[in-house]
């Protein structure tokens, strides 16, 4: 991994490298410890824990001291005050220590649930593009919510009452062991089998269950997420109740999932078992009283101690559910995080300005994860600055050629060059840097607009306003209430195809690429909007290598050179006369789309070379 893209990643968390690549290959169990003793976590989970042993010890201790209180009375010792005092010192001193572990204790599940989401993120921002394609947002979201939760849930409450339960069934039988005869181990040590033999099984059951309803969450919240982005087709086509029912069923598989875990827990042998040993204690007690071998004191002090064992059997049943929920989240995280990344940083990279000098050599591409090749046996020039127009057939592969150059994909076979050097040997952040792309259905975040022109760059507020300006879009920002400031909602809803490509324009005036990708292919805007657009077009277009897929004639003429794309293949290349005069493809698409001849067209374009 330290050659991953999520190296640079952890460089905006302030790490230098990645201190949990190893222990996530190892799995769930190791990663989760390498979390808990990770740098100041270790003085977190040392202290806590040696504070929930000692507050286990003292309330063992008390309760043996209420016993050996009473018998003092029994026996005549009048005084009051220092017995008294005795039991409270012990049962106060508790309390403190345990104010003091629950305050350790939530400040290290809180950082463990940060770290696991940062760790989270941050591999999610490193992964490529065919690996999200693959995904489901609402799957991924569940995951970096509820699952990374559960590692909270882990250690607070879940660890703390292991922990706690482990103390309390052990410093019982040690105490029986020291202060009473060890006929009285009997009970407890046959419920210390049952106990864990019982805990086996229990969790061995649980485990494909809690896994199982976690995966099915996270289908739950893929499709709640899809039928929210997709609410306008749903409602457009009045498919409320299929959307409906559809959700409906996958609750349906988690509920029963959730009822599965409760007829499991419902099993659990050892509550019933120690209110056995408790009656057995009893019995037993009685007998060792008669034959004179006890006290009543004796007898009391260990029903205490035996009822302690009543609180670990109790919570065993949530803390194992929790440490299995834990463990099946943090696998589902891991599985994530641990995916192979098609994409890869070079282990030399190179960070340079480029000039723009772009050479296809015998490209051919797949997208991952399918056979049929999308590109086959690309190869063409450019030179800096000048503009190459891409047309073709829908689906032909124009989007997925102008992609590769920016390595949101590696190519399957081929090189793609930038100044004579292989994509692969650049930083993916110098080279994507200088890339940028213009589409009409540019994501736009849940920022102002000054953010979202300037996203990712530093740009003052008079370079955002120069940018907006030359982007033409100046006018319609400052219609809008708070004009730079104002918040354009996620995906950036209340604005326009033609409004949200002049902010893409402008985003691209402000981080002045040396490559331009510009994507106008679904373009339908009006004649008005559709000037300004060109207006801000040619002139981002000046001094960068462009590619441009479009049918506007506007554009296409003055491109220097043109692809003509057909179900992957180039099958002309030219400029816009030539591919007039000489490709029947290419004359196809002119025709049918202008209403005008042939000799009109050529006309039209020769007029053009001549300007
Ligand atoms: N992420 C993807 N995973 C798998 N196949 C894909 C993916 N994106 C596109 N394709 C497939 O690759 C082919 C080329 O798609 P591409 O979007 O490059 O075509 P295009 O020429 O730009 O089409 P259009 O003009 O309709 O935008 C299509 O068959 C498409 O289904």
């Amino acid at each position: 991994m330290s050659t991953d893209i999520l190296v640079n990643n952890y460089k905006e968390f302030g790490l230098t490298h990645d201190p949990f690549e190893r222990a996530r290959r190892k799995g769930p169990a190791q990663w989760i410890l390498k979390h808990l003793f990770y740098k100041s976590n270790k003085f977190f989970i040392v202290t806590w824990l040696s504070l929930v042993i000692i507050s286990s010890v003292l309330y063992s201790i008390s309760m043996t001291i209420v016993g050996e209180t009473i018998q003092a009375f029994i026996d005549g010792n009048d005084d009051i005050v220092y017995l008294t005092l005795r039991v409270l010192l012990f049962g106060a001193s508790v309390p403190i220590v345990d104010l003091c572990a629950n305050l350790l204790r939530e400040t290290l599940a809180q950082r463990m649930e940060r770290d696991t989401r940062d760790e989270f993120y941050v591999s999610l921002l490193g992964k490529s593009l065919s690996f999200h394609d693959q995904q489901k947002i609402g799957d991924l979201m569940a995951r970096s919510t509820w699952d990374v939760r559960q590692l909270n849930f882990l250690i607070s409450p879940a660890l703390t009452l292991i922990l706690e339960a482990l103390v309390n069934s052990i410093s019982p039988i040690i105490l029986i062991l020291i202060k009473y005869p060890n006929q009285f181990l009997i009970a407890p040590i046959l419920f210390s089998i049952v106990f864990a033999i019982s805990l086996k099984r229990y969790t061995k059951k649980l485990s494909p269950v809690t896994t199982q309803s976690q995966i099915e969450f996270g289908n739950l919240n893929a499709i709640l997420n899809e039928s929210l982005s997709g609410i306008e087709v749903i409602k457009g086509m009045a498919q409320e109740n299929k959307a409906g029912s559809k959700y409906k069923k996958k609750a349906k598989d988690y509920l029963n999932l959730g009822i599965k875990e409760g007829e499991i827990q419902a099993k659990y042998i050892p509550i019933l078992f120690v209110a056995l040993t408790i009656t057995f204690g009893l019995l037993h007690g009685t007998l060792l009283y008669r034959e004179g071998l006890v006290s009543i004191g004796d007898i009391i002090g260990y029903i205490g101690l035996l009822m302690i064992l009543r609180f670990p059997t109790f919570i065993s049943i949530w803390s194992f559910r929790i440490v299995q929920r834990s463990i099946a989240g943090a696998r589902r995280l891991l599985e994530i995080m641990n995916a192979h990344s098609e994409i890869r940083e070079n282990p030399e990279p190179i960070a340079k300005k480029i000039k723009g000098h772009i050479k296809f050599e015998n490209v051919s591409f797949s997208y991952p994860g399918t056979k049929s090749e999308v590109l086959k046996n690309i190869s063409f020039e450019v030179l800096p600055g000048q503009t190459v127009a891409i047309v073709g057939t829908t689906g032909s592969g124009k989007t997925t050629l102008t992609k590769l150059i920016s390595r949101l994909y590696n190519v399957s076979n081929g090189n793609i060059l930038v100044d004579n050097l292989n994509i692969t040997n650049y930083s993916l952040e110098s080279l994507r840097n200088q890339i940028s792309y213009i589409e009409q259905d540019l994501f736009l975040f849940s920022n102002s607009i000054s953010e979202n022109i300037a996203f990712g760059q530093v740009g003052s507020k008079e370079q955002i306003i120069k940018a907006a300006k030359d982007a033409q879009a100046y006018n319609f920002i400052m219609d809008l209430p708070k004009q730079f400031d104002s918040e354009i909602g996620e995906r950036g809803v209340q604005l326009s195809g033609g409004e949200r490509q002049r902010l893409a324009i402008a985003r691209a005036f402000l981080s002045d690429p040396k490559i331009l990708i510009l994507d106008d292919s679904t373009s339908a805007i009006d004649s008005a909007t559709e000037e300004l657009i060109q207006r801000a077009i040619s002139r981002v277009l000046e001094g960068r290598t462009t590619f441009l897929i479009t049918h506007r004639l506007s554009q296409i003429r003055w491109a220097d050179l043109i692809l003509v794309l057909k179900q992957g293949h180039i099958i002309a290349k030219g400029t816009h006369y030539d591919l007039l005069r000489d490709c029947e493809e290419y004359r196809k698409i002119f025709l049918t789309r202008f209403d005008k001849t042939l000799e009109e067209l050529l006309q039209i374009s020769k007029e053009g070379e001549k300007n």
